[in-house]
C-alpha cells in the first residue's frame, strides 16, 4: 500500500494541497480527475519522488520513502511529462535500456516473467512497430504517446502512475488503455493510477474517482 500522509504541497505563495492523506491499494485503480491547475500532476509528480512534499510524508509498506530506495524504484513506475527522451537514442533503445532493468526487477518482484514484453513485441502491440528504430521526434505525437506506453509492458512494477496517459491518443489508443488496467489490477492485480479529463478512463468497472480539491469523498464506478 501506499500511503500519502498529511501531505502539503505549496510553490512558494501557491498553495496546491494541504492535509491530504490518501490510501492506494493494490488491486485497485484510481483516477485523479479536477478542473485544470487544481493539483493532479503535482501530486502525481510528488507520488514519483519527482516533487518534494512541502510537508507531511509518503510511505511504502509502512516505511518512508526516499526516491533512491530500492524498494521504491522496483515497485513503483510511473509516466508523465517529466520524463523525457534522450536525444540522438532511438524508441528502441530506451526500451532496450528498460528491458535490461526490467529482468532484475520482475526476479525481485518476484512476477511471472511470462508477463513481460520486448521492446519489439511492446511496440507491436501499440501499433507503432516502425518506431523501434527511430528518434522520438520523428514520430506523431500519437506514435509518439503509444511508444510511451509500450515501456508499461516492458518494465513491470506494482504500482502505477500514468499523467493524461490518453494525450494526444485516439479512441482505439484510449481503448488500449482501458484493457492494460483491467489486466493490471483485475488479473495481476496491481494499482494503477491515472490523472485524466478522459470520461472512458473514468467509467472503468471499479473504478476509485479521487476527486480534486483532495479529501472529498471518493466515488465508485
Ligand atoms: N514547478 C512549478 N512551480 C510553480 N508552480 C507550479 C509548478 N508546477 C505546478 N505549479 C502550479 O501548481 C498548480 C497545480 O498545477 P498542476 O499541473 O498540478 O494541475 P493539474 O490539476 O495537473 O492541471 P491540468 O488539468 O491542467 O493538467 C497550478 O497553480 C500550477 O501553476
Amino acid at each position: 500500500m501506499i500511503e500519502l500522509l498529511a501531505a502539503k504541497k505549496a510553490f512558494k505563495e501557491n498553495l496546491v494541497f494541504e492535509d491530504a492523506s490518501v490510501q492506494l491499494h493494490r488491486g485497485t485503480y484510481y483516477t485523479l480527475t479536477g478542473p485544470n491547475g487544481s493539483g493532479k500532476s503535482t501530486l502525481m509528480k510528488c507520488l514519483l519522488q519527482q516533487e518534494e512534499l512541502t510537508e507531511g510524508q509518503m510511505l511504502l509498506n509502512g516505511a518512508p520513502v526516499k526516491s533512491s530506495s530500492r524498494p521504491f524504484r522496483t515497485q513503483v513506475f510511473g509516466i508523465n511529462d517529466a520524463i523525457g527522451w534522450l536525444p540522438g537514442v532511438t524508441v528502441g533503445q530506451h526500451l532496450e535500456m528498460m528491458a535490461r532493468a526490467a529482468t532484475e526487477i520482475n526476479e525481485a518482484l518476484g512476477t511471472d516473467p511470462e508477463n513481460l514484453y520486448s521492446p519489439r513485441e511492446a511496440l507491436e502491440e501499440l501499433g507503432v512497430p516502425q518506431a523501434y528504430d527511430r528518434q522520438p521526434y520523428t514520430l506523431s505525437s500519437g506514435q509518439e504517446q503509444r511508444s510511451r506506453l509500450a515501456s508499461l509492458l516492458v518494465r513491470p512494477a506494482r504500482y502505477y502512475f500514468l499523467d493524461e496517459p490518453e494525450k494526444r491518443l485516439d479512441s482505439a489508443g484510449v481503448q488500449w488503455i482501458t484493457e492494460w488496467v483491467d489486466w493490471r489490477v483485475t488479473d495481476l492485480g496491481d494499482m494503477v493510477c491515472i490523472a485524466t479529463h478522459d470520461p472512458l478512463l473514468n467509467e472503468i468497472a471499479g473504478t476509485v474517482n479521487l476527486r480534486f480539491p483532495l479529501n472529498q469523498e471518493e466515488s465508485r464506478a
